[in-house]
């Protein structure tokens, strides 16, 4: 099948799109992509909804979504199903869920295709975080580039998700085939800071942070948080570390960017202690890869190579739109997309609803 697939990621940066071939088990081939940023005042409006599981924010938020959804959708030919991932508003999977703002019912009519969204909720019911979603697809990719070791993947967004693969299991959904979770804040706090301190987007280059100095013991207390003392799977809501701009609140802005990029990479370092044996690399996807200072402070805390998923023949920027293509057909074929090593829910389960043109009632 050609399948689309979009994601609305953490960092609220935009939307990107990317197409791929697969049958929902082999991916046979990757196709173009496309990326189209949220304006300024649209991301006010999502940030304004963040962490809010209803009321009208909420609604402009998914309005904000969908918009920007079908815009850049409707630019793709010959798509046969979409996975639409929408934007994460509020996580809270063992309180009150999970929500993702965008309504897959109202893309399928626009688009005229089936649309497969929603992803997270039936995990969760079933006792799952509803988070990462990402390592089924992993798993595709390591047999892909034809992994002969266990190796890891990384996802540096606005959070951090690991995802431990062994590629000589047959199926993602078998014992032992992944090990997947949530390692931290990545970006977000960063980017939140940069806004906060100099009303840019982010820190390019990770310029600001290499002019600074780490306050070790930030990153001791930041460490001390309970998430790190919970075994995986686990997951986590964008703003869970909301303590941590409070705590480099007094620092200068470079101090202050260096020690919260000393955070994300710490967390990756108490992630790798979990992997069930040694990864041959760690291959780092999403924007943070683009920060060489986190890069390094990363490579300097691991034991394996470190390297962008380019040096595999992917595409980091596009990794998880892919992902969600790759999932939106195995929920077409009726294959799961969770499994207990990736999420903790209780069985192996597909999660995601699929709509069709034409099932729309507005009343
Ligand atoms: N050149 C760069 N220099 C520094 N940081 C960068 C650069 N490019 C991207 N980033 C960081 O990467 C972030 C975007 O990453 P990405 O698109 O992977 O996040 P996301 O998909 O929105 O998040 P998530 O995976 O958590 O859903 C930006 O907000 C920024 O912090
Ligand atoms: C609830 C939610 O949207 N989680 C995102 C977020 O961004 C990164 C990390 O936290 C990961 O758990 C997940 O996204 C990726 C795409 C995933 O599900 O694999």
């Amino acid at each position: 099948m050609r399948a689309l697939g979009a994601m609305s990621g953490t960092s609220l940066d935009g939307v990107d799109a990317a197409m791929i071939e697969t049958d929902g088990e082999t991916v046979t081939g990757f196709g173009e992509a496309a990326y189209r940023p949220y304006s300024d005042d649209e991301r006010a409006v999502l940030r304004a909804a963040l962490g809010r599981w209803e009321g009208p924010e909420v609604d402009a938020a998914a309005e904000v979504v969908e918009t920007a959804h079908a815009e850049l959708l409707a630019t793709f030919e010959d798509v046969d199903v979409v996975g639409f991932h929408g934007q994460t508003l509020a996580h809270d999977p063992r309180g009150r869920g999970t929500l993702q703002a965008g309504d897959g019912r109202l893309l399928a009519e626009v688009l005229g295709r089936p649309v497969v969204w929603d992803f997270r909720s039936a995990d969760v019911r079933l006792g799952g975080e509803g988070a990462p979603l990402a390592p089924f697809f992993h798993f595709a990719l390591a047999r892909h580039v034809g992994a002969a070791a266990p190796l890891a993947m990384l996802n540096l967004g606005g959070v951090g998700n690991l995802t431990w693969i062994d590629p000589a299991a047959a199926r993602p959904e078998d014992t032992g085939a992944l090990l997947a979770f949530d390692t931290g804040p990545a970006n977000a706090p960063i980017d939140d800071l940069v806004a906060r301190r100099t009303g840019e987007r982010r820190d390019e280059g990770g310029a600001l942070a290499a002019a600074g100095e780490v306050d070790e013991r930030i990153v001791e207390r930041f460490l001390g948080h309970a998430y790190f003392y919970r075994m995986p799977p686990k997951s986590l809501d964008r703003d869970a570390f909301a303590a941590l701009a409070e705590a480099v609140a007094p620092l200068s802005d470079a101090d202050a960017a260096a020690t919260l990029t000393a955070c994300a990479a710490a967390g990756v370092m108490r992630a790798m202690e979990h992997c069930p044996a040694p990864p041959e690399r760690l291959l780092v996807t999403g924007g943070g890869r683009h920060n060489p200072v986190l890069m390094a402070m990363i490579e300097a805390g691991v034991d394996c190579p470190v390297q962008p998923v380019e040096a595999a023949g992917l595409d980091g920027d596009m990794l998880e739109a892919q992902a969600f293509a790759y999932l939106a057909v195995r929920v077409a074929r009726g294959l799961p997309t969770s499994a207990p090593g990736t999420t903790g829910v209780r069985a192996a389960v597909g999660g995601g609803t699929l709509s069709r043109p034409g099932e729309l009632v507005v009343a």
